[in-house]
């Protein structure tokens, strides 16, 4: 490969998220979250996983800002447990919980690391979910309320904020399909949590406005959906799985207006949204973040409600989740926001793969070559986006720890840093070292 530049302060990083690294969830008086509730509830996770202990990141934080010094990271992307600063979810302050991620904040400057910060990584207090959660509409100013306490604790030293990460997943995991916290299953509340979780969006962007200096964006999963075939079924189920995960939420985000086809999918479980809901949900941000993982290559079928899947690639290569190795796709993708919605500064937020990795070998290694090439592939997708045009600022890797992978427990590894969870030793794999190699060249070494 031609020696890659990148643009001068391209951002290199990690991502990680507070309930699949931290444990301790109820220490020094932290409220439960829905992750604390549906891992305790039996059989909504692999082997009955929880968060209760996970990377005891919690506790061994200091530990793993060395580690990721060490590994030469310019930035590091996290997460904040709601339930510890609002253990009911509004009114009393936690000071101990926002002294933790203060402390944690402190301590990535300090190693001239910096931070970024997502207020939601789908963790929602309890309290809160007991008061009807997305679906409340007060939950827009249940989250500004939040958004603000920690824009006031912070706003100086974190320069780069994220309202949610990926509200597809949160609407689509946790309340179409059930897999994810709070398990519901219904395509009436489907649309009515997505709504809100887009006002709570607007309403912590609004408050950012007065009270932070800095940057604040929304973190999206998208993924490029090829047709399987030319047939007329197979380009309308690849246009609806296309509104439905990449333009339901950038478009009311960035336009203000919701694509035509969720009324298709959703029928008569689609509301008639108010025009001041779409002006509170369209906020001027400064950046979008993109979690890429895969494509998919979509066809027409029965599945509901949006009638619309993908088709296994027979010479495909899949990763450990089921995700197929697809790395033009991240490419095409960046081209396809930059096209659709302007010059909108991106940062690639999440981007990594789980494969089977061999047990840490004699002498601390642990070989990760099908991590080190599928990563390879996809900054230098990034990169080809970057001569195509976008401005992409910077690519925090999925992710710095194994960690808890939400209903599947620990059963999958994306971390280039390998965590045995009954020592909690961390092991840097094969991987993490190439990555530094290609931090320290700023990626001319790729
Ligand atoms: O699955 C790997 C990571 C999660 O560990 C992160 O918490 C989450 O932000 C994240 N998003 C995606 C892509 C969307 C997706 C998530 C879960 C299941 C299927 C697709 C992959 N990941």
């Amino acid at each position: 490969m031609s020696q890659r530049t990148f643009p001068d302060g391209f951002l290199w990083g990690a991502a990680t998220a507070a309930h699949q690294i931290e444990g301790s969830p109820m220490a020094d008086g932290a409220g439960p979250s829905i992750w604390t509730r549906f891992a305790h509830t039996p059989g909504m996770t692999l082997n009955g996983d929880t968060g209760d202990v996970a990377c005891d990141h919690y506790r061994r934080w200091k530990d793993d800002v060395k580690l990721m010094r060490e590994l030469g990271l310019q930035a590091y992307r996290f997460s904040v447990s709601w339930s510890r600063i609002h253990p009911e979810g509004t009114g009393r302050v936690n000071q101990a919980g926002v002294d933790f991620y203060s402390r944690l904040v402190d301590e990535l400057l300090e190693n001239g690391i910096e931070p970024l910060l997502t207020l939601y990584h789908w963790d929602l207090p309890a309290a809160l979910e007991d008061r009807g959660g997305w679906l409340n509409r007060d939950s827009a100013d249940w989250f500004a309320e939040y958004g603000s306490t920690m824009y006031r604790a912070l706003d100086g030293r974190v320069k780069k904020w994220v309202t949610l990460n990926e509200p597809w997943v949160i609407t689509d995991g946790g309340y179409l399909h059930g897999a994810l916290a709070p398990g519901h299953r219904s395509k009436y509340e489907t649309p009515i949590a997505s709504h809100n979780l887009m006002r709570a969006h607007g309403a912590a962007v609004k408050a950012y406005r007065d009270i932070g200096k800095h940057e604040i964006g929304l973190v999206v999963n998208i993924e490029p959906k090829y047709p399987a075939s030319d047939s007329a079924e197979d380009t309308a189920a690849t246009k609806r799985a296309h509104a439905y995960m990449n333009e339901q939420y950038l478009d009311p985000a960035l336009l203000g207006r919701y694509p035509p086809e969720l009324k298709e999918i959703f029928g008569d479980a689609w509301p008639d949204w108010a025009a001041a809901d779409l002006e509170l949900i369209r906020q001027q941000l400064d950046f979008i973040g993109i979690n890429y993982y895969t494509r998919s290559v979509t066809q027409a079928n029965d599945s509901y409600p949006l009638k619309a899947g993908a088709v296994r690639q027979p010479l495909g290569t899949y990763t450990e989740t089921g995700w197929e190795v697809y790395p033009k796709g991240l490419t095409d993708l960046l081209v396809w926001v930059k096209e659709r919605y302007g010059d909108i500064p991106m940062y690639i937020t999440e981007n990594g793969a789980a494969f089977f990795d061999p047990p840490v070998a004699e002498g601390g290694r642990v070989r990760d070559p099908l991590r080190m090439d599928y990563l390879q592939k996809h900054i230098g997708a990034v990169h080809d986006a970057i001569q195509a045009g976008c401005d992409i600022r910077g690519y925090m890797l999925w992710s710095l720890l194994d960690n808890l992978e939400w209903s599947l427990g620990y059963s999958k590894r994306f971390g280039m840093v390998h965590v045995n969870y009954g020592t909690q030793e961390r092991t840097p794999k094969d991987s993490a070292r190439w990555y530094s190699k290609v931090i320290a060249s700023h990626g001319a070494s790729l």
